[in-house]
């Protein structure tokens, strides 16, 4: 067992190199992951509902930048479990789950990330060897993003245009491994490597990957829907969007992620603007808490409102995908289409509601805000990552426009699905006949205006459920913050309101007055909203958010770590005496130095024991 001192060695990330950050995550990923075996074992987690356990420990601190072992739990298990049939899945999940493989999901290419249809990787069946042969037949056909493989997965998904007897059948899972089991080589007709420093995510070893006709058996098509019989026959699936259910599990997925990150920076700002003092309200009084300027209350606390909207909303959905998914098997297909348009509407808002509100928190802490140690920045650049990847938000929106007007126009001839219900009451009425400035007539007005209503009316649900089992007053907070977030939003959609309700210039007079008192009603318990998200120190990570609120203390404390503070020796690398200083940081930027060396060291040291389970 790798001892505390050696995995986690103190020096904060942002000094490590990026060579140094990929060596610490796989230390730190190798002791996390052990334990998802060793609660494994005492039967605390299974294939099944690990999501709580893999997503606390992707979530920690220890992981705080990703982690190269992600999209094995994230995507390369769930696509087994969801597109391989049961005599692959007895061969493959087995080891997946005990780690004795490690997988990575290959669809995006250099030329295609949303056109899926568009991908050029193909898959070749020939019915002489029963084997498909894999080609990238362009460099815009690489595979390019994949988690984890630049230098840790030995296995991954690959998405490929299948070809069978001289017909393309469109877009196919493989199962596909690229690299030797023991000496973590590439294999011979794999180009394989890392893509180099991005924004965030640093530690998640994305990859590219080229095949140069690289054979694989015809049992390594993932074939729970679709099969390839051994004489190059194609069965086809009972629906063609069937394969894609990896990503419509990992969108329902980031859903929960946008909770954990919005609650984080949520908390960190509102307890330093608790701490934070600056400028008097009267001249000669004591400079007052931030946190009592109602400026900062609007930065704020619609952020604590949208982190129990999307906790409620993100488990609603969990609830429709487990349901859905139940109907799958049983070969019903109808709520197949809703559940992709649910999936792909609240993934793209609540990660860009969650970009902007973490950056509105950043903003809100002032200087130390911009400052690594506040752990704002970081939480920004993991949440941002979330607007592109499992599909671009602008993309997925489409998606659901698509679904709505679809339901839209078959309003009278077909049975509404349960998200979509409302459209009957807002087509079958004169729905909004008047404007009220409550929260039930906010909601009506963005029903009206359609769009939003989704997470509005599940929040609203069930809030309503939870009325029944609160004390009254922490009901009447609640029910504070649902108001917060209704007047906020028909606020920032005045323009929508006015185009599609009734509503009065003196009704949005009075509805700004109400959220400036539902502002000031919620002031005494913004800091006790947050600590009721219950997050300890150690999973803030943040000189500003700390419970105790030594703040000051805590900004020094962590600015002397800086290798820079600690030996001058180390300012040579900015002022050396040569004053080459823009040649070092040009020869330093052109190093990949993790493709400097086919396998790094972290393989035999800490990732092949570990797969071996002997870590
Ligand atoms: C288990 C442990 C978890 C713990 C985790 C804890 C913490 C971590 C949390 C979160 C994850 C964190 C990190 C993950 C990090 C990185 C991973 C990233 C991975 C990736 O990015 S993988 C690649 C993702 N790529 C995409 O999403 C591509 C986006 N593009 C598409 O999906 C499709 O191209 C499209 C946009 C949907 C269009 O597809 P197309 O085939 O062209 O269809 P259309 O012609 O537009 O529509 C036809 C028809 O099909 C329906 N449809 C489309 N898609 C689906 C679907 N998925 N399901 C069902 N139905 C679908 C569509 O509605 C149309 O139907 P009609 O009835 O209208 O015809
Ligand atoms: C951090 C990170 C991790 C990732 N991990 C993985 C991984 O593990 N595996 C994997 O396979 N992929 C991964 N990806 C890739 C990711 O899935 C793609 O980046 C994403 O699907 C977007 O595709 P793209 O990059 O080609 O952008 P594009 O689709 O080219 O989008 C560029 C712009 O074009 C617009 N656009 C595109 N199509 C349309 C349209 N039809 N209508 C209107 N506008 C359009 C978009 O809105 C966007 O503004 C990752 C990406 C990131 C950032």
């Amino acid at each position: 067992m790798l001892s505390k001192r050696e995995v986690f060695d103190g020096v904060p990330e942002e000094y490590l190199s990026h060579k140094e950050r990929y060596e610490n995550a796989i230390r730190n990923s190798v002791v996390a992951f052990s334990l998802v075996r060793k609660m494994q074992e005492e039967g605390k987690t299974s294939i099944n509902n690990y999501r709580d356990v893999v997503g606390g420990l992707l979530g920690s601190s220890v992981l705080r930048d990703g982690s190269p072992l992600g999209l094995h739990y994230i995507m390369f298990m769930p696509a087994i479990l969801n597109q391989a049939n049961e005599e692959q899945q007895e061969k493959w999940l087995p080891r997946a789950w005990n780690c004795s493989i490690i997988g990575s999901y290959a669809q995006t290419e250099l030329g295609h990330g949303t056109f899926i249809r568009g991908l050029e990787t193909t898959a070749t069946y020939d019915a002489a060897t029963k084997q498909f042969v894999l080609h990238s037949p362009t460099l815009t056909a690489y595979k390019w993003w994949p988690g984890g493989l630049g230098q840790t997965a030995n296995y991954c998904i690959v998405v490929a245009q299948l070809y069978t007897k001289g017909q393309c059948h469109g877009i196919h899972s493989f199962i596909i491994q690229v690299r030797d089991e023991e000496t973590h080589m590439p294999l011979p007709g794999i180009k394989i490597g890392e893509i180099g420093a991005k924004l965030g995510l640093n530690a998640v070893n994305n990859g590219f990957l080229g095949f140069d006709n690289y054979r694989i058996p015809r049992t390594n098509m993932l074939m729970k829907h679709a099969q390839v019989l051994e004489d190059g026959t194609y069965v086809k699936s009972r629906h063609s969007k069937l394969n894609y259910g990896a990503m419509v599990f990992v969108r329902v997925v980031i859903v929960f992620d946008m909770v954990n990150y919005l609650s984080k920076a949520v908390t960190i700002a509102t307890r330093f603007s608790a701490v934070r003092r600056q400028c008097q309200l009267k001249a000669g009084e004591t400079e007052c808490q931030i946190l009592d300027y109602v400026t900062q209350q609007h930065k704020l606390f619609v952020s604590i409102a949208a982190a129990h909207a999307f906790r409620i909303t993100a488990n609603k959905l969990w609830l429709t995908f487990n349901e859905v998914n139940e109907q799958l098997v049983e070969g019903n297909l109808q709520r197949l289409p809703e559940l992709h348009a649910l999936a792909c509407c609240l993934k793209a808002v609540t990660t860009a509601d969650t970009a902007a509100c973490v950056e509105r928190c950043r903003l809100a802490c002032g200087g130390h805000g911009y400052m690594m140690s506040s752990s704002l920045p970081l939480t920004y650049g993991l949440v941002t990552a979330a607007c592109t990847y499992e599909g671009e938000n602008t993309v997925l929106l489409l998606q659901t426009a698509r679904f709505l007007v679809k339901t839209y126009q078959q309003l009278d001839s077909k049975a509404l699905t349960p998200t979509v219900a409302y459209l009957k009451t807002a087509a079958a009425e004169r729905f909004c006949v008047g404007w009220s400035n409550t929260t039930e007539g906010i909601i009506r007005g963005f029903q009206v205006v359609a769009m939003r209503v989704i997470i509005m009316s599940t929040f609203n649900e069930e809030v309503q459920e939870m009325s029944r089992t609160v004390s009254p007053q922490l009901k009447e907070v609640l029910h504070q913050l649902v108001d917060l977030y209704c007047t906020y939003w028909a606020l920032e959609k005045l323009s929508d309101l006015l185009l599609y309700t009734p509503i009065s210039q003196k009704e949005v007079e009075s509805l700004r007055l109400r959220y400036e008192e539902t502002l000031t009603n919620l002031r005494p318990n913004a800091v006790g909203l947050v600590d009721a998200f219950d997050l300890r120190d150690e999973m803030l990570q943040s000189t500003l958010g700390s419970y105790d609120g030594r703040v000051y203390e805590r900004l020094m404390e962590e600015a002397m770590k800086s290798p820079l503070n600690a030996e001058p020796m180390l300012q040579s690398t900015l002022g050396s005496y040569d004053g080459r200083v823009y040649e070092r940081l040009m020869e330093e930027a052109m190093k990949s130095p993790l493709n400097a060396e086919p396998v790094n060291y972290t393989f035999h040291k800490y990732l092949k024991p570990f797969m071996q389970g002997k870590l």
